[in-house]
């Protein structure tokens, strides 16, 4: 199947999915997508809508700062000691893809530290339309991408829009003042990922981050 070419998603590399007491671990979903189309405000409001009913954690990838985790911390999503932040320096897929150490410690410090996790998020730097997480460091990945980086992204693909488990189109309430075609984007969306799922968000609007929220409990559900 696509998504299981190796040189685009390299062979499972993270410890077995059970931690020592017998507990399956956490799952781990991936948060991709270009700079600035909301994978932090996805994040935040994700945490908020699923916290009561789950336990969860995040790491965040920056470049050179903790920008993505102070601003979580800010805004008081989870508490501190779920939070952890990863400096990825210059490449931030690289610390996703190729070299996925530093982001594997942190997830597995999280697990250790906060106990009986169920969710962990991992925020990947923002990055161009080729950036993809290992499947040794997620278990699923959801790309988003708005409606204000231009209408034609779907129809460009890249593996992020391609082969994503979900994939996000944000900002839409943003969309008649740019003159981006929803139809369109959904319909080149399709076409680039057949079956797999497409989702449109407005944070800002009504309904929120729901259609990701819901996604993510039916993964939640399975995973279990
Ligand atoms: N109008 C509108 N603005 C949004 C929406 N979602 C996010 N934003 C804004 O878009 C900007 C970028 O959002 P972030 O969540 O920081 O984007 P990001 O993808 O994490 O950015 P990087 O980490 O820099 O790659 C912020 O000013 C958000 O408030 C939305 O649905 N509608």
């Amino acid at each position: 199947m696509h998504l299981d070419h190796r040189e685009t998603f390299p062979e499972r590399h993270t410890h077995g999915d059970f931690r020592p007491d017998g507990g399956r671990r956490a799952l781990r979903i991936g948060i991709g997508g270009p700079v600035g189309s909301g994978k932090t405000a996805t994040v935040a409001a994700l945490c908020r809508a699923l916290r009561e009913e789950w336990s969860i954690a995040v790491v965040t990838n920056d470049i050179y700062t903790r920008e993505d985790a102070e601003y979580l911390l800010r805004e008081a999503v989870l508490p501190a000691e779920r939070i952890a932040a990863v400096e990825t320096g210059a490449c931030p897929h690289t610390a996703i893809r190729d070299d996925i150490s530093a982001n594997l410690e942190a997830v597995e410090e999280l697990e250790e530290s906060v106990g009986g996790l169920e969710l962990v998020l991992i925020e990947s730097g923002g990055d161009n339309l080729t950036a993809t997480f290992s499947k040794g460091l997620v278990d699923a990945q959801v790309f988003v991408i708005d409606v204000a980086g231009g209408d034609d992204i779907p129809r460009k693909g890249g593996p992020g829009v391609a082969t994503a488990d979900l994939l996000v189109v944000n900002k839409t309430d943003l969309a008649p003042y740019v003159g981006s075609d929803l139809g369109r984007m959904g319909r080149d969306a399709a076409v680039q990922r057949g079956e797999l799922p497409v989702v449109f968000t407005s944070l800002v609007g009504e309904g929120g981050v729901e259609p990701v929220a819901e996604w993510v409990r039916g993964r939640l559900g399975a995973w279990r």
